[in-house]
């Protein structure tokens, strides 16, 4: 059983105070990405977990992944244990970077849950897998949903955004990765010493997302982690500068970073940047992706369609 899971962007990432639980209130736009992670499982003699791919090696394989903490979740939630439920062994396979502000393990975390659910043949609805996945992380739900959204609450809490165009980013990742505690600590700190700038209303760029006009989409890309990103990695500072000078509309780092991400014209013109981005030697690696795509789907080995008993919305849904 396979499921394959978007990586995401915060086109609009807005961040308001610290609440009570330690979450910052967040008033987000999610668009999904082609770039994806796998999550296959399957009935075990004895649990296992595996990891391939982009970064695998930094990526905890006991009940720190979010994946392996999505069976005790489920298990929970049907009132039967792991055990009775089958041992599972499951396998990811990344493409999203690690620690990279992409939601590489909250995607984990959705197609383990999917996965697992579809295996184990539990009639879960959309509403009641959507609740697991909020009790994983904040971003989980996104994963499942995919497409653009708007996330409210811890980001947790969506609503889908129109989006009837396809848009094209490069994304540049980092060499190491950026704690998000640490980011969100660091944008506190930076709002204890002084002002930075928090980003507007997200009511334009929602205008301009359903347009689907990449020029005006570019002037209104915002994120209120970006600053304490960058003070936490001041050499984003010239990623960003290189991507822009490689002919990207715009850059933003993506989420708590340090991956950032450059909005380009068309599919061509993401090529060309991601080429010229590629020699300017600001980053470890560069890929092409677009969005919107749809959330965690199951695979159907004969003809990679999708068999899922559990359907997410399109990612031309509307608001
Ligand atoms: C910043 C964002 C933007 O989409 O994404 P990433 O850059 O990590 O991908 C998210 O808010 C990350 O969501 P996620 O990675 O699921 O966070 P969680 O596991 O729920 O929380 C990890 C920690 O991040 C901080 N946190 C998270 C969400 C939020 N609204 N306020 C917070 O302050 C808290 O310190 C929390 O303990
Ligand atoms: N399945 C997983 N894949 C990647 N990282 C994971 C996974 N499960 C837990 N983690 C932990 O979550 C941290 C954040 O990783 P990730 O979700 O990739 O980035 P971000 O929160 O920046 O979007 C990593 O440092 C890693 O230790």
């Amino acid at each position: 059983m396979t499921v394959t899971v978007p990586s995401k962007i915060n086109v609009h990432l807005s961040v308001g105070p610290v609440r009570d639980d330690g979450y910052h209130e967040l008033t987000t736009i999610f668009q999904a990405l082609s770039l994806t992670d796998s999550v296959t499982v399957s009935a075990a003699e004895t649990p296992s977990l595996h990891v391939t791919g982009e970064g695998s090696k930094i990526v905890p394989r006991d009940e720190r992944n979010l994946a392996w903490r999505a069976v005790d979740v489920l298990a929970e939630h049907t009132g039967r244990s792991a055990e009775e439920l089958g041992s599972v062994s499951i396998t990811l396979d990344k493409g999203i970077p690690v620690a990279g502000g992409m939601a590489g393990g909250s995607a984990d975390a959705a197609g383990a849950l999917l996965a697992l659910a579809t295996l184990w043949k539990l009639d879960l609805s959309r509403e009641e897998l959507t609740s697991l996945a909020a009790q994983l992380g904040s971003d989980v739900p996104f994963a499942l949903h995919g497409g653009t959204a708007l996330g409210t609450g811890r980001g947790e809490e969506l609503v889908p955004v129109l989006s009837r165009h396809t848009f094209h980013w490069v994304l540049a990742f980092a060499q190491r990765g950026l704690s998000t505690p640490r980011v969100y600590r660091e944008l506190d700190r930076l709002r204890e010493v002084g002002d930075p700038p928090p980003v507007g209303d997200h009511a334009p760029l929602v205008e301009a997302m359903a347009w689907g006009d990449p020029h005006r989409l570019a002037e209104l890309l915002g994120n209120d982690l970006q600053a304490a990103a960058v003070s936490l990695r001041p050499n984003l500072r010239r990623t960003l500068r290189a991507g822009v000078e490689a002919g990207a509309l715009a850059g933003i780092v993506s989420g708590s970073g340090p991956t950032c991400a450059f909005l380009c014209a068309d599919g061509d013109a993401a090529v060309q940047v991601s080429a010229r981005l590629s020699g300017a030697g600001v980053c470890r690696t560069v890929r092409v992706a677009s969005g919107p795509v749809p959330g965690a789907r199951v695979v159907d080995p004969d003809d990679g369609g999708d068999d899922s008993p559990w359907h997410p919305s399109p990612p031309q849904a509307h608001a």
